[in-house]
């Protein structure tokens, strides 16, 4: 201790004060030891008198979340002439200082899920105790230490707030009237840090875990964090602006679809609305499964080395050249089809199993996103279970020869739909889209996607144009006399949900597709 710390006391209640562990803006932490049982914990040191004495609110917070897997245990509070201390467990680093030290540009995907994973859980647990934690970030939250280095604990509770009232056990109410804004620059949700939701509730919270998500996988994190802190009032306007204009296709741009579903799930809960914070979790699981995890949210750190499942080579490197050279030597280069657009691979599949017969030594390039796969191998590399599911439906759509098998993919994909927590069409969604528009208008024919790169410019229609469009569509589907009359709604129903805010399947919209799919056999 030394320097700003020198006017603390050595001694605060039954703690000798050790080292520092870190400091805020309301006051500093040390290690520190009980003197009578020799207890290591960590002691939050705040002055009685500071502008926002946040450890008097913590303490008010610690008692409804003891005993919560990754809640800090309160061991002692008091007061000590100008000064107030939490004596707490003594836990390991923060993520925050995980990544920085860790030096590079991203966190692997694996340690994400993980964090995904238990942060959620961290939320259902102090959400389900009636308490909203409103600053999450990545310095409040840290690792335990050995042998709980595993396991992610909330900390910091000075903003935390009760949701519910204590009195009526209700659902505190929402309100328009103008307050400081309270949570960080960093993750508070755009509603809230933004839009001016002068009330943060459940949703907020998990919008900032989803945000701090996105931020670890970004190559130098989310582009409003790059300048740090902002020191003045037209800084902060600058970065609210930017903050608030991301949409959410941008940055998670290269990013498996979880992050943006979850970002877009967040901004579609009602302000009273209870997460469906299990199915997250699950979903979190199955991403880190399907790129061969293990389903563990144990969070290892520094991240294990992953192990490769290829047998050793004994091949040398000049054998290696010898037999891509050969290869290369046998490719027909002149018959070989590249593939740009994926909705072309069916066809062109069709097209080469028929040549296959005549000429056995033409082969299909196909350079498409991943998410047309003709057929029903392994999932690729980066892909989640809903968009391989979808992927699968795209590429049967595209095979289908009748009305039939089109009404029981459309069938399935609602089932897909509406088994996962986020109802959103994802670019895996549209594709199935295209698949069916192209069958029901002319397979031979082609079409131009409903979701293209350009799409991505344009204005966005406000979500009561697509409530409008979608009811038209619910009605008229069972009037439609052809396919091409389907084709032309199926196109409408895509173009009205790539252009509302939300990107959501609404009620009228699975109205809609089941009314598609029994029109299909009407129309067999
Ligand atoms: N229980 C703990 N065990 C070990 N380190 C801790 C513990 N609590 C906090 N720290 C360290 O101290 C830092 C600051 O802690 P905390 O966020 O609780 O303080 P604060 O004064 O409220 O900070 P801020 O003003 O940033 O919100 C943390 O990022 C962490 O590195």
């Amino acid at each position: 201790m030394s320097g700003k710390y020198d006017d603390i006391p050595r001694q605060l209640g039954n703690y000798w004060l050790g080292e520092l562990l870190g400091s805020g803006y309301s006051g500093s932490i040390f290690k520190a030891q009980n003197i009578h049982t020799n207890q290591i914990v960590a002691l939050k040191v705040q002055r009685v008198d500071h502008e926002c004495p946040t450890n008097k609110y913590e303490r008010g917070f610690y008692p409804a979340l003891q005993g919560g897997m990754g809640m800090p245990t309160l061991w002692a509070s008091g007061q000590q002439g100008a000064w107030d201390y939490l004596a707490i467990d003594l836990l390991g680093a923060s993520l925050d200082s995980l990544y920085r030290k860790s030096g590079k540009e991203t966190m692997d995907l694996r340690s994400v899920c993980c964090i995904a994973m238990q942060m959620i859980s961290r939320l259902e647990t102090m959400h389900a105790r009636g308490i909203l934690h409103r600053d999450i970030q990545l310095g409040n939250a840290t690792i335990g230490l050995p042998p709980l280095e595993k396991t992610i604990y909330m900390i910091d509770f000075g903003f935390s707030k009760r949701y519910i009232d204590p009195y009526t056990h209700r659902h505190i109410p929402n309100s328009k009237e103008k307050r400081d804004f309270i949570g960080n620059y960093w993750f508070s949700s755009v509603g809230v840090h933004c839009r001016g939701r002068v009330i943060p509730s459940r949703r907020d919270d998990l919008e900032a875990v989803a945000l701090m998500l996105i931020h670890l996988l970004t190559p130098r994190g989310l582009s409003w964090t790059r300048n740090g802190v902002p020191k003045t009032d037209a800084a902060h306007e600058i970065l609210k602006r930017e903050k608030r204009l991301a949409r959410p296709e941008d940055i998670c741009r290269g990013l498996p679809n979880e992050f943006e579903e979850l970002l877009r799930y967040c901004r579609t809960l009602k302000f009273q609305q209870c997460p469906d914070y299990q199915e997250w979790i699950e979903e979190f699981r199955a991403l880190a499964v399907s790129h061969g995890f293990p389903p563990s949210d144990d969070f290892i750190w520094p991240p294990p080395k992953p192990v490769s499942t290829k047998p050793k080579s004994t091949v040398t490197a000049a054998e290696d050249l010898a037999r891509v050279i050969n290869d290369l030597g046998r490719l027909n280069l002149v018959e070989t089809q590249t593939l740009a657009d994926r909705t072309n691979v069916a066809q062109a599949v069709r097209k080469a199993k028929a040549d296959t017969g005549k000429d056995s030594d033409k082969r299909i390039i196909s350079v498409s996103s991943g998410s047309g796969s003709e057929n029903d191998t392994v999932p690729p590399a980066f892909i989640s279970p809903k968009a391989y599911k979808l992927s699968k439906l795209t590429a049967k759509a595209s095979d289908a020869t009748d009305n039939a098998a089109l009404s029981n993919l459309v069938q399935e994909f609602i089932n897909v739909m509406k088994s996962n927590t986020s109802r959103t069409l994802t670019k895996d969604g549209f594709a199935f889209l295209d698949a069916l528009n192209k069958q029901l208008e002319d397979p031979s024919v082609f079409l131009a996607p409903m979701r293209s790169k350009e799409d991505l410019g344009i204005q966005r229609e406000p979500s009561n144009a697509k409530l409008g469009v979608v009811a038209r569509l619910r009605k008229q589907v069972s009037n439609a006399k052809s396919n091409r009359e389907l084709a032309e709604m199926v196109q409408d129903f895509g173009r009205v949900t790539n252009r509302s805010s939300g990107r959501t399947i609404t009620k009228d919209g699975f109205a809609f597709l089941d009314g598609l799919a029994r029109q299909l056999i009407v129309l067999e």
